[in-house]
């Protein structure tokens, strides 16, 4: 079965984004990890599907499937590029946008620059927002924000906050981003026992009281050049700190995302690029995989 599709990326952050209002897609996880194969497939972060709503306020339906073939919440960047696509495909001149996710809806605007401002959804705080279960652990509070000591297996210990923007994040802070563990300490928070849905590994340097740098390691992606609910995710725990006043500039290895937060609605604003449009056979490309690469 043939697909047409488009890749795209937001910051850094790439996507194969997918029709399915004019054809007829079957995701399944072996498929999605066969598309995001860096070596063996297209090769992005995320896949993106684009359908008919089910919700009857939303003009379309918005999926996300990470690398490892996992479907989620929320995707921030992603969300910019759905809305860029649908306008580039004529799927619609709607502008703003809603989009049903997997929590309700978000509302996108393309700017005419071509930038999108995204109002990102409901946004909650408590540990169980992310299934984590916080049993024992310590916490402090500061500002309106409450702090979870998590002890790592390698013996490092980590103060997180917690934010569920659909999708579950921590953050914690460091004192610079270029030495940050984030490789070393990402995969042991993400896939901790603690986080039942496993998590999102966000790590921010603070630069001032409207700028950070960002690295995140992602749930079922590993380190992105850029992660925008992560992005949101940061600037929305540095405010609940009193570390940060909106609006603020995230920092992320591929480029900028400006954050606006009121204390009730997170907005993100940021571009969406088209790389270039092209065509699989969805199921030649899943037969040409090793069977132990594409299911590890
Ligand atoms: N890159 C994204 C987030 C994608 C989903 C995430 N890895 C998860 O599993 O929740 C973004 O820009 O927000």
């Amino acid at each position: 079965m043939i697909w047409n599709f488009t890749k795209m990326h937001g910051v850094g952050n790439d996507f194969v984004v997918l029709d399915g209002v004019r054809q007829s897609i079957q995701m399944t996880p072996e498929r999605a990890r066969a598309i995001a194969h860096r070596q063996f497939g297209i090769g992005a972060d995320q896949i993106l599907l684009v359908e008919e709503p089910t919700h009857p306020e939303a003009d379309f339906r918005y999926r996300i499937f990470n690398a490892d073939g996992s479907e989620v919440e929320h995707c921030g960047n992603g969300s910019r590029c759905f809305v860029r696509f649908v306008h580039e495909q004529k799927l619609s001149g709607r502008n703003p946008l809603k989009a049903e996710i997997a929590t309700g809806l978000i509302i996108l605007k393309e700017h005419e620059d071509h930038t999108v401002s995204v109002k990102m959804g409901q946004t909650r705080f408590t540990p169980d927002a992310i299934a984590f279960d916080t049993t024992d652990l310590a916490s402090t509070q500061q500002g309106e924000d409450t702090l979870w000591v998590l002890p790592l297996p390698n013996h490092d210990q980590v103060t997180l906050s917690v934010v569920g923007i659909s999708n579950p994040h921590v953050v914690q802070v460091v004192e610079d981003i270029a030495t940050a563990p984030v490789l070393e300490q990402g995969p042991l928070i993400e896939s901790h026992p603690r986080f039942k849905n496993r998590v999102n590994a966000g790590f921010m340097q603070i630069v001032n009281t409207h700028e950070i740098k960002l690295r995140v390691y992602e749930r079922g992606a590993g380190e992105t050049l850029a992660c925008g609910t992560g992005a949101c995710a940061a600037a929305v725990a540095g405010i609940r700190r009193g570390l940060l006043q909106s609006p603020v500039t995230v920092h992320t290895q591929g480029g900028d995302l400006i954050i606006d937060y009121d204390h009730q609605e997170i907005e993100m604003t940021g571009p969406a690029t088209t790389v270039y449009s092209g065509s699989i056979d969805i199921d030649k490309l899943v037969a040409s995989i090793p069977t132990q690469v594409l299911n590890p």
